[in-house]
């Protein structure tokens, strides 16, 4: 069963663009990563997928139910956390976290405690007076409390330090062993490629790309590392040239017979070339232009 189904799913404000057209399914109990920089629409996408906000054309469904139709259904199973952290100011912790679970009609107290735990969250404090990490760790508790079947996490990481990421990780890999689906917007290409099976990449509010991490960083773009005197203006489709002290390194998706004769002209000592990681592709995807799918 698809946990996630979009067909066509659009949204403008206005006459700005939001989302456009997008196609997507995700299926349940998958570990899904949704990427994309500043603006290409991923809390759009989120929030009209959600019915938080009214989309413009298209259809949006969650577990085969119509987020129109049976928007309190949905939200009873599902897990949201919003890119932001704002919570009412002067509540303390734990008035909002049992707010939140109180919405979802449920005793949550004990997965609560333990969250708060595993998160080294103060619950006696006031949402007011904490960093915006901490009030991140507040949003995350709201959203796993009542272990719902889908989490749709949208960028949930920034503003953790790096042990809290580490532990939040763990907290998802161990719900998505449980069978949870876990949705996750992020401009952290390293964290989608650690913990994600499949990705979409979203760019200007349109899908340029959906599949496996792997097949992902399988396109036509290598990365190519060499040591030597080296001009390359003979050659198009490179980018992010990057001249080294001994050397240069650029990402190349053109034709490779083509790339080997140029290279065989010139006084290089040393040649390396590779697939390029989820953080290269996304240079592919954006600066190139990349792959429509
Ligand atoms: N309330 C709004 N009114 C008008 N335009 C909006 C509104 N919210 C978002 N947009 C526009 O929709 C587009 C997508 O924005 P969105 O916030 O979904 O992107 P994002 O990928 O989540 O970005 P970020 O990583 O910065 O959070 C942007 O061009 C943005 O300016």
């Amino acid at each position: 069963m698809n946990a996630i189904e979009m067909k066509g799913l659009t949204k403008f404000y206005g006459k700005a663009r939001g989302i456009v057209g997008l196609d997507l399914a995700v299926s349940e109990g998958e570990f899904f990563g949704f990427i994309g920089p500043n603006g290409a629409g991923k809390s759009t996408t989120i929030r009209t997928l959600l019915g938080l906000i009214k989309g413009s054309g298209g259809s949006a469904r969650i577990f085969g139910k119509d987020i129109a139709a049976e928007k309190n259904g949905i939200l009873m199973e599902t897990g949201y956390m919003p890119s932001e952290a704002l919570f009412y100011p002067g509540m303390r912790v734990g008035e909002v976290i049992r707010l939140s679970a109180g919405l979802r009609r449920k005793d949550c107290a004990v997965e609560a405690d333990l969250l708060c735990r595993r998160l080294g969250l103060d619950t006696s404090k006031k949402v007011h007076q904490l960093s915006f990490g901490n009030r991140k760790k507040v949003s995350i508790v709201c959203a796993l409390q009542h272990q719902p079947r889908l989490c749709i996490l949208d960028e949930p990481t920034s503003g953790l330090d790096p042990l809290m990421q580490r532990e939040f990780f763990e907290i998802l890999k161990e719900r998505n062993a449980r069978g949870a689906t876990i949705f996750l917007s992020s401009h952290v290409l390293s964290e989608i490629q650690r913990n994600c099976t499949r990705a979409a990449i979203i760019r200007e509010g349109r899908l340029i790309a959906c599949g496996s991490v792997e097949s992902l960083s399988k396109t036509s773009a290598k990365r190519v590392h060499v040591q030597g005197e080296l001009t390359v203006s003979t050659l198009t489709e490179v980018r992010d040239l990057q001249q080294t002290g001994s050397g240069a390194s650029f990402l190349y998706g053109g034709d490779i017979q083509a790339l080997l004769r140029v290279l065989s002209e010139q006084k290089i000592t040393d040649l390396t070339i590779s697939e390029p990681d989820l953080e290269e592709i996304f240079l592919h995807y954006y600066l190139d232009g990349g792959e429509e799918t």
